[in-house]
């Protein structure tokens, strides 16, 4: 395990962009978060990710993209844009942010690369290799070697892979956008009736998180963490910035024991949704994603696949999460509510109804190799849930 190239120094990097003599008329532009939002939300609503049937495109908010790309440290170098010269219009994006890995107890600055797009008319023209040499060079001048990125792409040697989760909120809606089918043995009614959730959470101590909260969160959540072989590691501003709830964006929440007023559990999800391509009906989707969380419920066993262990964390996993999932539903009327096989979700996703979906999500570490972790799900098993093994990922991405 380690860097793939270690020989390379800071004075070995190039201190200026590489040429874009592939496509004449065009330049590098760095993009100005706070100034060139408009445009850059408007590049990624209309030609980022989409599913393979071309029905949903990611509809990344400003807001959403602001708090994705101006964590502390985040610097604006990392955010490369290409543009034409004479009408100034973006038709490219990549981003790097800052983040502290931690791969098997080594620990590794490192950047996450995220929101590579290229416009839909200037497909094929080679330029995603492009991107990418631009945005190791710019981080590589800042002395960073290893980067971490997520896709539904399959590239060489994935480090793990996730299998997507949904577990349906409005089922209703779900079905009429073509994102679920009925089954044979089952009627609309039906579906609607094992998808209703309660109306109030159960969990008592239950609250929003507080700036008061922060330094005992975070502890909390670092602890929680160590189990995993790769994690992000937080200090307290990073908390701050990914944790601290912003509307429409991402929602944190604290159990703070009623009898000794200590911070147990920790849960937090984004709300991240989808245009629908071609419906008449709706033209959102309204997604939230599973973010972190955190619990001691299993702190006192010194092996989590104990069985008591499992038995105690399953319980409160499950009565968390299926929260998360009822505010998700009442109080900000999401559709669906979608997780990752990672963490150690594969103790509550059949319980609570989350259905396995047909994404795969692959994680890969450039510049470092490592043995492959447990993503949570049986890969010779059509990717079923793997509640004996569960998973080595604790990092998340957006
Ligand atoms: C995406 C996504 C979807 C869907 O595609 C989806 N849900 C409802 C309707 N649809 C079509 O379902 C998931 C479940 C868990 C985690 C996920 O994503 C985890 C984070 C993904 N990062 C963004 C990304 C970027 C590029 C390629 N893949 C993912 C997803």
């Amino acid at each position: 395990e380690g860097p793939v190239d270690n020989s390379k120094t800071v004075a070995d990097i190039p201190t200026s962009p590489l040429p874009l003599k592939a496509i004449p008329g065009f330049e590098w532009y760095d993009v100005d978060i706070e100034n060139d939002i408009d445009e850059l939300y408007q590049l990624l609503n209309e030609n980022y990710v989409e599913d393979q049937d071309s029905a949903f495109r990611f509809d990344y908010s400003k807001s959403f993209l602001q708090w994705a790309l101006t964590c502390p440290g985040y610097k604006k170098e990392w955010f490369v844009g290409i543009r034409v010269i004479s009408s100034k219009k973006l038709v490219g994006f990549i981003s790097a942010i800052p983040v502290t890995l931690q791969v098997r107890g080594k620990i590794l600055p490192s950047v996450d690369i995220n929101f590579l797009c290229v416009h839909k008319k200037l497909r094929a023209k080679r330029l995603a290799p492009v991107f990418i040499k631009e945005i190791t060079r710019r981080v590589n001048l800042c002395n960073i070697w290893q980067a971490l990125h997520t896709g539904g792409v399959v590239l060489p040697s994935p480090v793990s892979v996730c299998r997507y989760a949904h577990r349906p909120l409005n089922w209703g809606k779900m079905f009429d956008v073509g994102f679920t089918g009925l089954p044979y043995n089952a009627t609309k009614t039906q579906m609607i009736a094992k998808y209703t959730l309660s109306k109030t959470t159960t969990t008592p101590g239950l609250r929003r998180l507080e700036l008061k909260d922060l330094d005992e969160a975070l502890e909390l959540l670092n602890k929680y963490q160590s189990r995993f072989k790769l994690i992000q590691l937080f200090n307290k501003e990073e908390f701050k910035h990914w944790f601290l709830t912003i509307e429409n964006v991402i929602y944190s929440y604290v159990v703070e024991d009623p009898k000794t007023g200590k911070i147990t559990d920790f849960i937090s999800f984004y709300t991240l949704p989808f245009t629908i391509l071609n419906n008449n009906n709706y033209n959102s989707l309204n997604v939230a994603y599973l973010f972190y969380y955190a619990s001691d419920s299993d702190f006192n066993y010194p092996d989590r696949f104990d069985t008591e262990a499992t038995k105690v964390l399953k319980k409160r996993l499950s009565q968390l999460v299926n929260d998360a999932c009822i505010i998700a539903r009442s109080e900000l009327h999401m559709d669906v509510f979608n997780a990752l096989t990672s963490q150690d979700n594969s103790l509550f996703l059949k319980d609570l109804k989350f259905g396995p979906g047909d994404g795969l999500l692959n994680f890969y570490l450039f510049n470092y190799r490592t043995f492959p972790m447990n993503g949570g799900c049986i890969a010779d098993q059509n990717y079923a849930y793997d509640e004996e093994h569960r998973s080595d990922i604790g990092v998340v991405m957006l």
